[in-house]
């Protein structure tokens, strides 16, 4: 790439806060084997917060023309996530379609994963992270309303196997339904080589949690379990990591290493933020927790792609702010 290229390009992915574009997050359906009682599907309207396959979704050929294009662009890392994405039937093809170079990585609940894991290795992909909130069949069952615990176990087992790692382990924070369980995830975590604890702060910004019980106080109660445990990791961790997106820390302490994503209200996390999401049915999201500024791009090519990127990044600006 020519440097007038690369500072034209520069200049398409950076948004008017100084924040430039370097991961792409695809959602390559919006379909589900679970229902997860807090899913916010990506930012996706769907209707009656059940999955809704009616919609279409992009073809693996307008997933790799954009791939293409954003690549091309300057992006260095993509995201595949859902919906679940293994429940696409050409995803190893769509995952074939992305340069050499560029880090990919999957978000999945990992229910398919013990059969799937070897074959997206092989394909290119980089990593997984794999999203478990608890190490209790019954209480998985209750959050996600399938007895697929022991499935999605072998799945991380599997993907460690293959060398889809560092595998990372999603665990949304529930007060009242797995808050106790740190102790045993950081267990599970330091027994076994290659995984990640992920800790995560419950977003319930457009109701998207509301078929908890008690919502109101599990939400309130989240974000201060999140920060208290965040302050203990901390004081505990021999080693603490700034990550460039969204500032995340990472901490290393006695054998495990944990990330803790606390996005809500929290202005150093967006002033960070450097994703662009697209949905499954071909549209640029400029934020998770925004639908009123989003490109389609369905139909799309080329220049017109670029030029539509361009406007999806114009849109973009901090969700929360010094006003929110
Ligand atoms: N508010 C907000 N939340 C995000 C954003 N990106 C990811 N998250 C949340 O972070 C959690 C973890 O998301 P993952 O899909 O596992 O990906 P990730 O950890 O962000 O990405 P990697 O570190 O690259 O694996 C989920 O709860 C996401 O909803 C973002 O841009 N904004
Ligand atoms: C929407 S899911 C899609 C990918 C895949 N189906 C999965 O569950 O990993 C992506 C990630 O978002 C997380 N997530 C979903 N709803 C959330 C919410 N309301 N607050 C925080 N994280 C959430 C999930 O736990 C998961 O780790
Ligand atoms: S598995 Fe993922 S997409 Fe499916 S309901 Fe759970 S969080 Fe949502
Ligand atoms: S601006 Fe903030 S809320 Fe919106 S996607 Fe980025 S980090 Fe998430």
């Amino acid at each position: 790439m020519t440097t007038e290229n690369k500072s034209l390009n520069d200049e398409i992915l950076t948004d008017t806060y100084g924040r430039t574009i370097s991961n792409v997050r695809i959602a390559l359906t919006n379909a589900c084997n679970l229902r997860c009682i807090y899913c916010h599907h990506e930012g996706e309207e769907i209707n009656g917060c059940t999955v809704d396959n009616s919609r279409a979704q992009m073809t693996k050929e307008e997933i790799a023309e954009l791939i293409g294009i954003f690549t091309e662009l300057g992006v260095t890392t993509l995201k595949l996530t859902g919906g679940e994405p293994t429940l696409r039937p050409d995803l190893l093809d769509i995952i074939r379609s992305i340069p050499p170079g560029v880090e990919s990585s999957m978000t999945t609940n990992g229910t398919l994963l013990a059969k799937m894991a070897k074959d997206l290795k092989a394909a290119g992909l980089s990593r997984v992270n794999v999203s478990l909130d608890t190490l209790h069949r019954d209480r998985y069952q209750k959050i996600t309303g399938r007895d697929l615990l022991p499935e999605v176990l072998a799945g991380i087992d599997t993907a460690v196997e293959v060398g889809l790692t560092p595998v990372k382990l999603n665990m949304v924070i529930l007060k009242g339904i797995n808050d106790d369980e740190i102790e045993d995830f950081l267990s599970y975590v330091r027994d076994r080589k290659g995984l990640i604890l992920q800790i995560i702060e419950l977003m319930d910004v457009n109701g998207w949690a509301d078929h908890i019980d008690h919502i109101d106080e599990v939400i309130r109660g989240d974000a201060e379990i999140v920060g208290d445990l965040e302050k203990s990791i901390a004081e505990k961790s021999t080693q603490i990591i700034t990550r460039r997106m969204h500032h995340r820390r990472k901490y290393c302490l006695d054998g495990a290493e944990v990330e803790v994503v606390r996005p809500m209200h929290n202005l150093e996390f967006c002033a960070n933020c450097n994703r662009l999401r697209v949905t499954s049915d071909g549209k640029l999201k400029p934020c998770l927790l925004r639908s009123d500024n989003e490109v389609d791009v369905r139909g799309l090519h080329g220049d017109e792609l670029k030029a539509a990127i361009a406007k999806a990044v114009q849109h973009r600006s901090p969700y929360f702010t010094q006003k929110s």
